[in-house]
């Protein structure tokens, strides 16, 4: 048996790693064991990221609810769940996940994470939805100066009718401003063509190509291209220079800023240049925190025609933390907040601070003085709960670091954010590493 096992190794070892489904393993102190190569591309983690790091210490205190934790103490497996996340390199990602404990005879050993990445799927899926509703720029919320200015930079390019480059973090209304511009165009051109350059499928181009065969006018909106790798990249543009010759409208979009892409290799200039006749910056939301309730109660208002809810705002404090908070998804992910509140409530018509999902108030956890929700998280297990003693040396060890490291490793800040002495913050780092 030991022996075929062995002449398995090799085998499960290459379908592990290349899989198209995201596979993470942990055993049952949470130790990774298992990470492939599509796992990582989701998560935008590297291996090195993960080595020899507890789960506790990779998401517990920081990220959504990790699924792996939960089948870790409650061993039983989650089917099907459906996450949308910013990963570590910002993007949105979506995957559906199963998640299955492992038993070694009767002993909970540890537990697996196949995670089916639809961010694509997804995506389309968000376009299909948007398309019913065309969008148009009387629609974007632009409260802010900043958020005016864009509009009326797309305006130009609109009539101009040159290609556009968008530039912004994922969430900032990218598509949106694209698609919005498309609309406006006189006379129109029929088809919105979305090129998603989420992945490095090498058909991507050619089955662009045959998509847009028969079509004369279109726009073609290329959502992300700095996400291509570089040979896509050139293949892309070969295939747009001999597109440009009909009447067509290009745009793109990048979540950075371009000289930096160039920079460090992940943008090809040349395609850089074909787009950038005109520039737009779409700020994040937090550098225009003047769209946040306005938008918010566009976003409720629309809900509540759509599913005749009831939801009419935020309470002030809810209003106060989504003002402090960062929105690293920008309006994307206050979208998902809101949807994902909203659909709990019945009868309540204000969204108070308890009504928010606890991921988000982790999150928002140490913006002003909101209570320390890390406890509601922690204590989920049913069985198999780590000794106390192990838990809080995890929590202290991941405390701490997160601390030194918002604080730039600077010790005297640190320990004062943390109201305690310098010598006793040095006291404690050293004795955890011990
Ligand atoms: N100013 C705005 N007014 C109204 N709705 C907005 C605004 N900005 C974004 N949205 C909405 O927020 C969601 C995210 O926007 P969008 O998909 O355009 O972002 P994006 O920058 O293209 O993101 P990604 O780079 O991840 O594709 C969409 O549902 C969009 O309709």
């Amino acid at each position: 048996m030991k022996n075929t096992n062995r002449l398995l190794l090799p085998f499960y070892s290459i379908t592990v790693d290349k899989a198209t489904i995201g596979i993470h393993a942990v055993d049952k102190d949470g130790k990774t064991i298992i990470y492939n190569q599509k796992m990582k591309e989701i998560e935008g983690l590297s291996l090195e990221d993960i080595k020899d790091r507890s789960i506790l210490e990779l998401f517990k205190l920081d990220q959504e609810e990790s699924t792996l934790l939960k089948v870790l103490q409650q061993g039983i497996e989650l089917l099907n769940v459906k996450q949308t996340y910013w990963n570590r390199n910002g993007i949105e990602i979506t995957t559906i996940n199963d998640t299955y404990p492992i038993y070694d005879k009767d002993e909970l050993v540890g537990a697996v994470e196949l995670a089916r990445d639809v961010t694509v799927l997804e995506k389309i899926q968000q376009s299909y939805r948007k398309n019913s509703f065309p969008a148009t720029f009387n629609q974007i919320i632009a409260e802010s100066p900043s958020m005016k200015t864009v509009i009326s930079t797309a305006k130009k390019a609109t009539n101009a009718k040159l290609p556009v480059l968008l530039i912004g973090e994922t969430g900032t209304g990218k598509d949106l401003i694209a698609e919005s511009i498309h609309n406006e165009l006189f006379p129109t051109t029929g088809l919105f063509y979305t090129l998603h350059c989420h992945n490095s499928d090498s058909l991507l181009i050619q089955r662009l190509v045959e998509d847009l065969e028969n079509n004369q006018l279109y726009t073609i909106f290329c959502e992300r291209i700095d996400l291509l790798s570089i040979p896509l990249q050139q293949k892309l543009l070969k295939e747009l220079i001999k597109l440009s010759e009909g009447n067509r409208q290009f745009i793109a979009s990048i979540g950075d800023d371009p000289v930096e892409l160039i920079a460090s290799g992940t943008l090809l200039k040349d395609l850089y240049y074909f787009f950038s006749s005109f520039t737009i910056r779409i700020p994040p939301l937090r550098k225009r925190r003047e769209d946040i309730l306005p938008f918010t109660t566009s976003y409720l208002a629309l809900r509540n025609e759509r599913f005749g809810s009831v939801m009419e705002g935020l309470s002030t404090e809810v209003e106060d933390l989504f003002q402090q908070y960062e929105w690293p998804g920008n309006l994307r992910e206050l979208e998902l907040l809101l949807d994902e509140t909203t659909s709990l409530t019945t009868t309540e018509n204000v969204i108070t601070f308890d009504m928010l999902p606890l991921h988000f108030r982790m999150k928002s956890s140490n913006i002003g003085n909101k209570p320390n929700v890390i406890t509601d998280f922690i204590v989920h297990a049913e069985k198999e709960l780590l000794p106390l003693d192990r838990f809080l040396h995890e929590t202290e060890v991941y405390y701490l670091e997160k601390a030194m490291k918002i604080h730039d490793n600077n010790i005297t800040k640190t320990a004062s954010a943390l109201g305690m002495s310098r010598q006793s913050l040095q006291y404690r780092l050293r004795k955890l590493k011990k």
